[in-house]
């Protein structure tokens, strides 16, 4: 595979339903061939292409998911085999097929079940090398992220660190054994998934669901350790939220917008190649994806698009949002982890050390003899000797032999996975776990989940390319070897399927039932349940009793054990159907109610309406009105209502105003107290240095009496300055303030006033003596 590579971007239609028929729609937008699609003017009789988007892939409405799984999401999955992280989504509005694409019907498996299937064939076909796989499921809804594995774990977290990038808190983290074992747990998980009806889908994904397969692999004894993610994607509809009316769908069309919103916005940034700031953090989708968006691992988009007239416009939008993805390019990695950071290496080791120990005991119940037993050295008899702790040595040995064959069942390898129907009778595990419709009790219950299995009778898969008949020509069974057959020649160099002689030197595959599950050594924390509560409780049950009928033979203590298993199973899928059923119908009630409500309320509306024109019709035809009238009456209630509206304007406008004079008069008025103030005390200053009431010098010399009369009392201006003066200084010091800068300002106030006060003494005098001498000069005179 070449280092650098874009988004592989693929168109998808689906065929008009019957109901957008019944309505008249047309397809507007077409697949034009194999890489493009074009908007065709109907109404021309040329059929000329308006507009037209090129793709790596277009799929007509007649394509199978097979055919797109294989040509779109095959080779990704192949990569996440091999250590590249690796993105598979569908994108587009609500109703186009999305989760038909992805998770797929009864006959038509989606991507994900087939992806599923394309890990065990690659595991079946990769001999050299071990596997650890971990499924996780969650939603995103409402920007809340929830474990649809754990319904108990909502409002889930996103961090990041080094070791993991950014991954989600205390998700649930389920190891898994087998093809079923998955489907068992997405049937679980769908039943917690956020669905309801909307304008355009009765059963509409309100959420993002995100189906992740952390893959981790290894060649023994080496230190070639990889880990990869394979995110599988449904997205909701990227219509906009204003296509829905209702309140709870609106709410939720704002959320799902906002990540798919985000989405395109990074989506375009990458696209430009030249982005400085990508905005992952901006929604939850985006920041869980970060690793795949950020370009080291590998992105295919399938677009799914309704091909009637009444979406055009988000069609268009929707393929605008392709071709933008188309530009994106990638880096993809294979991704190494630390020994100690993996979890395959972890179990390996166990395994080491466990046979290790059986070892020792098989090599100590030879020679010397432990403890307390007998000398004899007859091997049998040492076996079942008691030991101190009254355990025998031979329960010792099975539960040693027990642990390694556990841990062995959650290391896959190819020798060990089923699902090989090609295997010669004998190799083969006694009952096959990717099951076949027509024989087996499992695949019966299956086929009443979404998930149908590959090859049943009338699966889609039938009439894609991918199968071919088994080699026996049986028909409608497939290849399972050579189901990568297409990508083993390309990718996959190394291994490729092992001889089945080389096959026969494999262990048998242990039985899952040597041990009761809640031996396993796998930690709580990340193997989760290897089944669902149930399942273990009924298994733990059934052991018990199978251990009390020590007349079975071992071979049929296995049969039942499987037939209980398959059983169990059975009842756990559709305990889990039933949930989603009844889930659904909950919802469907609730809608129905509200839908019924608002009916209700809109028929009172349109009532009262129907009243009132009723009664306006019998007025007019009582006074003889014609349609004449009525146009006029219909003029003048418009005319009504457009005064009333600029009536409003004004009064708005009027309002502004107001408010913007009541701003200015209370800036205006707080400059006139301010202004006032100032100016009271330049009054006072004035009065103060005109009206000097104690005797001076001058009055002394005679002056007084030709100063004009008063009616106060004069006032020394010095004195009732140095008065105010303490007033100010006490105050001052009441309110904890210093004097220091008050003091010298008022002191240099008091100055001047003295300056001034001598200066009105002196020109006073000087008047006075003035008006003496002409009074003196006029007796003369
Ligand atoms: N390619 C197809 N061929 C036949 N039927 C299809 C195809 N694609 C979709 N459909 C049908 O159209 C309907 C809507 O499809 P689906 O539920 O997958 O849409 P969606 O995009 O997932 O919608 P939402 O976003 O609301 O979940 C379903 O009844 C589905 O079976």
């Amino acid at each position: 595979m070449p280092r650098g590579e874009n988004v592989t971007v693929a168109v998808r239609f689906r065929p008009l339903s019957n109901s957008e028929i019944k309505r008249g729609e047309f397809e507007q937008w077409e697949a034009l061939d194999k890489r493009h699609v074009g908007l065709v003017q109907h109404d021309d009789p040329k059929r000329a292409v308006v507009a037209k988007f090129a793709f790596d892939h277009v799929f007509s409405k007649e394509a199978t998911t097979q055919e797109i799984f294989d040509k779109v999401a095959a080779e990704h999955v192949w990569s996440s085999m091999d250590g590249k992280n690796a993105t598979v989504f569908a994108y587009g509005v609500t109703s186009s097929g999305k989760t038909f694409t992805m998770r797929g019907k009864r006959n038509s498996p989606g991507v994900i079940p087939l992806a599923i299937e394309g890990v065990f064939s690659a595991i079946q076909q990769t001999p050299d090398r071990e596997f650890l796989l971990r499924v996780s499921y969650l939603e995103i809804y409402n920007e809340v992220i929830n474990d649809l594995l754990d319904p108990a774990r909502t409002n889930l977290k996103l961090r990041e660190d080094k070791n993991h990038g950014v991954y989600v808190e205390n998700i649930k983290e389920e190891v898994v054994l087998s093809f079923e074992h998955i489907l068992s747990l997405i049937a679980a998980g769908e039943a917690h998934r956020h669905v309801g009806a909307t304008n355009f889908n009765a059963e509409s994904s309100r959420s993002h669901t995100i189906f992740r397969l952390n893959i981790e692999s290894t060649i023994p004894e080496t230190m070639d350790i990889r880990q990869s993610n394979l995110n599988l994607i449904d997205l909701a509809g990227s219509e906009s939220s204003k296509a829905e009316t209702t309140g709870l769908r609106r709410r939720e069309g704002a959320f799902i917008n906002k990540s798919l919103l985000t989405l395109g916005t990074i989506i375009s940034k990458l696209s430009e190649g030249k982005a400085t700031h990508v905005p992952y953090r901006d929604s939850k989708l985006t920041r869980f994806l970060q690793g795949s968006l950020s370009g080291n691992g590998r992105i295919a988009m399938v677009c799914t698009v309704t091909p009637g007239s009444i979406n055009a416009e988000e069609t268009h939008n929707t393929l605008k949002f392709a071709s933008r993805a188309k530009r994106v390019e990638l880096k993809p990695e294979t991704l190494h982890v630390l020994d100690d950071k993996s979890l395959i290496k972890k179990y390996q080791q166990e395994i080491i050390e466990l046979r290790n120990q059986l070892e020792s005991l098989m090599q100590g119940s030879a020679t010397p003899p432990p403890p307390g037993a007998k000398s004899e050295p007859e091997e049998s008899k040492v076996e079942s000797s008691p030991k101190e702790d009254g355990g025998t040595w031979e329960q010792d040995r099975a539960e040693l032999e027990g642990r390694i064959a556990r841990l062995k069942r959650i290391i896959l390898h190819s020798s060990r996975v089923s699902g090989i129907d090609e295997l010669p009778q004998g190799l083969a595990p006694k009952r096959s776990s990717v099951l076949h419709a027509d024989t087996d009790p499992a695949s019966r219950a299956f086929e009443k989940m979404a998930f149908p299995m590959p090859g049943g009778p009338g699966a889609e898969v039938a009439k894609g390319p991918a199968l071919r008949n088994s080699k026996d020509g049986s028909g409608g069974r497939r290849s399972w070897m050579n189901w990568l057959g297409p990508l083993a020649g390309g990718g996959r160099a190394r291994g490729g399927a092992k001889p089945m002689e080389e096959l026969a030197e494999h262990e048998r595959s242990p039985s899952p039932f040597d041990e009761p599950l809640s031996r396993l050594t796998v930690p709580d924390s990340i193997a989760g349940e290897l089944f669902l509560g149930t399942v273990e409780k009924q298994l733990l049950q059934t052991e018990d009793s199978f251990k009390s009928q020590s007349k079975l033979s071992l071979q049929e203590q296995q049969d039942l054990r499987e037939e209980m298993r398959l059983l169990v199973q059975e009842a756990t899928t559709k305990e889990s159907e039933l949930n989603r059923v009844s889930m659904e119908f909950r919802e469907v009630e609730a809608q129905s109610l509200e839908s019924i409500h608002t009916l209700k309320e809109e028929l009172m509306v349109k009532n009262r309406h129907v009243g009132k024109l009723e009664h306006r019709i019998v007025n007019l035809a009582q006074r003889g009105a014609g349609s004449e009238e009525l146009l006029k009456l219909v003029d003048r209630l418009r005319q009504d209502v457009g005064e009333k509206n600029f009536e409003l304007q004004v009064l708005g406008a009027d309002n502004k105003l107001l408010q913007a004079t009541v701003d200015l008069l209370q800036r205006e008025n707080a400059q006139l107290i301010l202004n006032m103030e100032a100016k009271s005390k330049e009054v006072k200053q004035m009065s103060l240095l005109s009206a000097d009431s104690t005797p001076q010098p001058v009055d002394a010399a005679g002056l007084s009496e030709t100063a004009a009369p008063r009616q106060d009392p004069p006032q020394n201006p010095l004195s009732t300055l140095r008065g105010a003066l303490k007033t100010i200084l006490e105050e001052l010091e009441s309110k904890g303030r210093s004097a220091d800068i008050i003091s010298p300002v008022v002191m240099e106030q008091i100055n001047e006033l003295e300056e001034a006060h001598l200066e009105a003494l002196v020109r006073l005098r000087t008047i006075k003596e003035k008006q003496k001498r002409l009074k003196h000069r006029k007796s003369l005179a």
